[in-house]
C-alpha cells in the first residue's frame, strides 16, 4: 500500500475490529490490525469506539510521544483526506475546537531529526533567529549544525535503549566518532595543539577551535537525553587525559592520544578512593621507587572511577611519600582489576572499582614531577568543571522542553495542564532558571577565551565554581517541578516521561561531580572574601 494514498475518514471508519483495524493520528492513516496485540498501552484502548476506525489524534498525543510515530512508520499506510481532518478531528465531535489545536500540534511536536526545535526556549537564544549574540561566529553554527545531525541520527537511538538496558556503547560508534571526518573526542578535550592542521566538521579550522566550538560539541551531545550513556562515551577520557596533553612528553603524547583519539583505547581519572572523595590529602594508594630509580610499584584501590571498568589507561593520583602526591599514567595490566559499581545512573558509564596490586609504572609516567600531583589536579578543576556546567546547562533545558511539550498536550479536568496558573507559574521559574543559567555560562566562556589557562586559573575558580554550583541547584529544581507536572510518568522508567524520570534518578552526579555544591558555593565566596579590600570597609 502507498503511504501517499489519501483516505476518506468513511473509508477508514469501515476498518474498526479486532484483526482489521484502522485508525488516524495527526492527518495520517494507520493499519494497526497486527499491532493491536503488541500494543504496549493494551489491545482494549485501541479497539474502543471512540478510537477503531476514528481520528485518534487527541487520545493518541496525550498519551504517547511524538516519536513514537516515527518508530512505528511502517505502519502508516496513507493520509486522510484534507476535508475529512477538521472534519474528524476530535472524537468528540467538537469541531470548532478541535482544527487549530491539532494545527498546532502538528507545527511542535514532530521533531525532524537535526532541525532546530520549534518550542519556545527549547534553543539557547544565539539559535533563535532573530536574536542576536557577541559570541558565536558562522563556524559555531556550521559545527552545530553538523553536531546536531550527527547525535539525532547516529546517536540518539542507541543512547535510548542502552541508558536503560546498561550496555556500553558499541565499539562502531566510538570508532565513528574517532574518524577523521568527525574526530568528535579531539574536539572534547577543547583548543589546542592536538587540534592543529585539522579540518573539523562544519568546516572548523583545528587553529580556530575555541571553547564556543567546545561548548556547541557537549550542548548538542547532551540533547540525546541519556546521562549513564553520555558518560559512557569517553567522559573518562574528558577528565582523565588533560594531565597528558598538558604535561605529557612527546613520547607520552604519541603512544597515548592517537588512539584515544580514535576511539581505539580508553583512560579515565583515578582519584577518588573509598576513604577519600574530594578530600585529595586523604589519598591512601601508595607509591614505592623501585631501588634502581627505574619504577614506582603503585598498591591501593580507586573508587567511582567513571569509565573505570572498560579503561586502558588510568591517570591515578597516587602517595609518592608521606607529605608527597604524584599523578601518573598506569597502563592497565595483569596486577590492575576493575570491578563494576551500580549507580543511579546507567551501567553505560562502566563506573568501577579499580584495585592496584604491586603494579609496576615507570617513572617516565609520573605527570608534572613527582610530588606535583595536586598541582596537576588542581590545573585541570576549571575546565572540568565548566564541561559540566556546559553539560548541566542543556540539559536543564531539554527537561524544561519536555514538561512543556507535555503540558501542551496532557489535558486533566477537560483543559490543558498549561492552562492551569499553578503550572504556568512552575514554567516561568524553570524558563528563568535555563536562560540565565546560559547567559552566565557564555559569559564565563568568553572570559576563558581571552585569558591564558594560568589566568583562568586565577580569575575565573570563584566565578565557575559559583556557576556550577548554581546550575545544579537549577537542575535539582527543575527536576522536582517537572516531576509535578508529568505525575506519575515522571517517576516511570520508559514511555513519555522517561527523560524525566532519568533526570530526577541521577541529577545528584551534577550536585556531586566536580565538587560537591557545599563545596563550591565555599569556595566562591572564599575567593571572594579573599579578594576584598580591606581599605573599602
Ligand atoms: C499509531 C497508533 C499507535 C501506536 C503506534 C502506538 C504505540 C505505542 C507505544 C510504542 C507505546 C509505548 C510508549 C513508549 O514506550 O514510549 C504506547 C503506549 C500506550 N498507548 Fe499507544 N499507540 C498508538 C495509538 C494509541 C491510541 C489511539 C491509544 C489510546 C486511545 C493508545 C494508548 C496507549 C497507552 C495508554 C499507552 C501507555 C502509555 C502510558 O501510560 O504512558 N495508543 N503506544
Amino acid at each position: 500500500m502507498a503511504k501517499d494514498t489519501v483516505y476518506s475518514l468513511d473509508q477508514v471508519q469501515l476498518h474498526n475490529r479486532e484483526g482489521d483495524l484502522w485508525l488516524v493520528v495527526n492527518g495520517n492513516v494507520y493499519d494497526l490490525s497486527k499491532f493491536t496485540e503488541l500494543h504496549p498501552g493494551g489491545a482494549g484502548l485501541l479497539l474502543a469506539k471512540e478510537v477503531a476506525g476514528q481520528d485518534a489524534t487527541e487520545a493518541f498525543f496525550s498519551l504517547h510521544r511524538s516519536d513514537v510515530l516515527t518508530k512505528y512508520d511502517r505502519l502508516r499506510i496513507g493520509r486522510l483526506a484534507p476535508d475529512s481532518d477538521s472534519a474528524s478531528a476530535s472524537a468528540t465531535g467538537d469541531k470548532s475546537k478541535a482544527a487549530p489545536t491539532l494545527k498546532k500540534r502538528k507545527e511542535y511536536l514532530l521533531p525532524v531529526v537535526g532541525e532546530l526545535s520549534p518550542v519556545p526556549h527549547a534553543e539557547p537564544d544565539w539559535l533563535h533567529p532573530k536574536l542576536f549574540s557577541p559570541y558565536y561566529r558562522s563556524s559555531h553554527h556550521e559545527l552545530r549544525k553538523s553536531m546536531r545531525e550527527f547525535f539525532d541520527s547516529r546517536v540518539r537511538d542507541e543512547a535510548q535503549e542502552f541508558e536503560l538496558s546498561g550496555e556500553r556503547p558499541t565499539k562502531a560508534l566510538v570508532d565513528l566518532m574517532g574518524r577523521k571526518e568527525w574526530d568528535i573526542h579531539a574536539m572534547r578535550m577543547g583548543p589546542g595543539r592536538h587540534l592543529h592542521g585539522k579540518t573539523l566538521p562544519g568546516g572548523v579550522k583545528g587553529e580556530d577551535f575555541d571553547y564556543f566550538h567546545e561548548l556547541v560539541v557537549v550542548q548538542e551531545m547532551c540533547r540525546i537525553g541519556a546521562p549513564g550513556y553520555m558518560a559512557g562515551l569517553q567522559a573518562g577520557m574528558v577528565i582523565g587525559l588533560p594531565p597528558c596533553l598538558n604535561f605529557g612528553d612527546e613520547k607520552m603524547r604519541q603512544k597515548v592520544l592517537p588512539d584515544i583519539f580514535a576511539g581505539k583505547k580508553f583512560i579515565s581519572l583515578a582519584i577518588s578512593e573509598p576513604h577519600a572523595g574530594s578530600d585529595v590529602q586523604g589519598i591512601q594508594t601508595t607509591a614505592t621507587l623501585s631501588d634502581d630509580k627505574k619504577y614506582w610499584t603503585v598498591e591501593g584501590s580507586k573508587k567511582w572511577i567513571t569509565n573505570g571498568h572498560f579503561s586502558d589507561y588510568f591517570m591515578t593520583a597516587v602517595r609518592t611519600g608521606p607529605k608527597s602526591l604524584s599523578m601518573m599514567l598506569i597502563e592497565r595490566d595483569d596486577n590492575v582489576e576493575t570491578k563494576k559499581i551500580k549507580t543511579s545512573y546507567s551501567a553505560s558509564a562502566g563506573t568501577a572499582y579499580v584495585f592496584f596490586d604491586k603494579v609496576k609504572v615507570p617513572v617516565e609516567n609520573v605527570l608534572g614531577g613527582e610530588g606535583n600531583g595536586l598541582k596537576v589536579i588542581l590545573s585541570n578543576f576549571n575546565h572540568e568543571r565548566w564541561v559540566i556546567c556546559c553539560r548541566i546547562a542543556r540539559y536543564n533545558r531539554l527537561i524544561y522542553e519536555e514538561t512543556f511539550k507535555w503540558a501542551h498536550l496532557r489535558m486533566s479536568a477537560g483543559k490543558r495542564l498549561i492552562d492551569n496558573a499553578v503550572v504556568r507559574a512552575k514554567f516561568a521559574k524553570m524558563i528563568a532558571k535555563v536562560d540565565a543559567g546560559q547567559t552566565w555560562l557564555e559569559h564565563i566562556t568568553y572570559q576563558m577565551t581571552k585569558l591564558s589557562y594560568a589566568e583562568q586559573s586565577q580569575a575565573l575558580a570563584g566565578p565557575m565554581a559559583l556557576l556550577k554550583y548554581y546550575l545544579a541547584r537549577c537542575g535539582r529544581e527543575i527536576s522536582d517541578d517537572a516531576v509535578q507536572i508529568w505525575g506519575g510518568r515522571g517517576i516511570t522508567q520508559g514511555g513519555m516521561g522517561r527523560l524525566i524520570e532519568q533526570h530526577q534518578r541521577t541529577f545528584h552526579f551534577d550536585t556531586l561531580l566536580g565538587g560537591a555544591d557545599e563545596v563550591l558555593a565555599d569556595l566562591g565566596v572564599r575567593q571572594a572574601s579573599k579578594r576584598m579590600p580591606l581599605a573599602s570597609l
